[in-house]
């Protein structure tokens, strides 16, 4: 299970100073939707060129244009993007074949997906690399990601899936009854005040 560290509201030079402080404990950074509306690629770019063996995610959540978008962040050093499961397949397409040109890999973020294990398949079929369960940030007080964890494993399999939204070290134990490939930590770990600890604590648990 690889541990993906979700970097969501803070600045370029913070983040680059968190990932420093929670590399050894990480497999994936992921420069989150907000950090890229509010400074673009740079977030991208930047942690890509100081840290050139972490694998890093643009949580771009395309909705459309979907081999445009996708090139963008791929031409800044992503090595992942992601894309709205909901969306149209012509745009899951697009974005499939701007990963397959870069030799990069597509998630797809399933939040609003209502026929989980159905269109998990179809994403697959459609090429998508991952497939993430998630519970939006607006919803985590009476929301959780696992009811859908179990669907989606049971449809794609384990090594394609993903799990986000509200984990911490407290609840990252109930992911431990699956296998997801990734499991994405935001504010559980940049939230605390020593993140490096908290990414220890989550990773000593992932690897039992
Ligand atoms: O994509 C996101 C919000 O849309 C977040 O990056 C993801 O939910 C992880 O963050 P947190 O652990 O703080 O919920």
């Amino acid at each position: 299970m690889k541990l993906q560290l979700a970097l969501d509201t803070c600045n370029t030079e913070e983040a680059l100073q968190i990932v420093r402080e929670v590399e050894s404990f990480i497999d994936i950074v992921e420069i989150g939707t907000p950090m890229i509306m509010h400074y673009g690629m740079e977030p991208v770019q930047k942690v890509s060129e100081q840290y050139p063996d972490m694998r890093i995610i643009a949580d771009l959540k395309i909705m459309d244009a979907g081999e445009f978008e996708a090139d963008i962040a791929f031409n800044a050093g992503a090595s992942i993007v992601s894309v709205m499961g909901i969306t149209h397949n012509e745009t899951i397409r697009g974005a499939v074949k701007s990963a397959r040109k870069a030799n990069g890999k597509v998630l797809a973020d399933m939040m609003c997906v209502v026929n989980l294990e159905e269109r998990a398949k179809e994403l697959v079929e459609l090429g998508v690399d991952y497939i993430c369960v998630h519970t939006a940030h607006d919803v985590q007080g009476t929301q959780s990601p696992f009811a859908s964890l179990a669907k989606v494993q049971d449809s794609v399999g384990s090594e394609r899936c993903a799990i986000a939204g509200g984990l911490n070290k407290e609840s990252v134990h109930r992911v431990l009854e699956y296998s997801p490939e990734i499991i994405i930590v935001g504010n559980g770990i940049t939230g605390q005040e020593n993140k490096s600890q908290a990414a220890k604590q989550i990773k000593d648990l992932l690897q039992g």
